[in-house]
């Protein structure tokens, strides 16, 4: 009788309030920390991620200035100190001097009927442009990422399978020596090309 009525009392109205509430309250912390574990596991990615994208961005921009510095001439060359912008022009113009002697030496063996005087006319008038060469007219033949394109100091002329190719090989192993990769052919097969393609 006394089960009967504990039963009794236990399926009453209050009692299922309080297990209501009871589960209910279950519920929600199931729920809670369900919640917290989703927005720890999404809040670390995102939080890395956010570290990556930033780490990108900086060695974008840190890329982006150290190119600006080595590509864009005025700029760069700006950003030097007052030795090694000297260093860099003189180099620039020693190599356009050399340069401008190889032309010359190659027309002059182009055209052997040139008399002495309209040589020594050209020799005065290189020494002019030389000394009235500005700074942004000697960077137009330098490229940054090639060094500076100019035509050869010398070169290896032979008959075919004479070993030019070495004696091409030989040379190169030298660290003040920088050899073409292949041999251009220029006075046989690429003269109309012009002294721009053989630069
Ligand atoms: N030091 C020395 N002594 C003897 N022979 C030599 C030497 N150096 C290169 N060779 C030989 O020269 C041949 C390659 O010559 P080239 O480089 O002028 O060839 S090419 O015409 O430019 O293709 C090539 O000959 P083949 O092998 O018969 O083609 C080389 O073996």
């Amino acid at each position: 009788m006394a089960f009967w009525s504990s039963t009794s009392v236990f399926t009453s109205k209050v009692p299922r309030k309080i297990l209501f509430m009871f589960t209910l309250s279950l519920s929600v912390t199931y729920l809670f920390y369900s919640l917290m574990s989703c927005y720890n596991s999404l809040q670390f990615p995102l939080q890395e991620n956010y570290a990556y994208q930033g780490r990108l961005v900086t060695e974008e921009t840190t890329f982006v200035t150290l190119r600006e510095k080595l590509y864009s001439t005025s700029q760069g060359l700006s950003e030097f100190t007052e030795t090694e912008r000297t260093t860099a022009v003189s180099t620039a113009r020693d190599h356009a001097e050399a340069e401008q002697r190889t032309v010359e030496w190659i027309r002059s063996q182009a055209s052997p009927t040139k008399s002495a005087a309209a040589y020594r006319t050209t020799a005065l008038e290189r020494e002019h442009q030389e000394l009235s060469t500005t700074d942004s007219e000697l960077r137009v033949n330098c490229t940054m990422d090639y060094g500076v394109k100019k035509l050869p100091q010398a070169i290896i002329i032979g008959v075919k399978k004479g070993g030019t190719r070495a004696l091409l090989e030989a040379l190169r192993v030298h660290p003040d020596v920088r050899a073409v990769g292949n041999e251009p052919h220029f006075f046989d097969r690429n003269y109309e090309k012009g002294l721009d393609w053989y630069r």
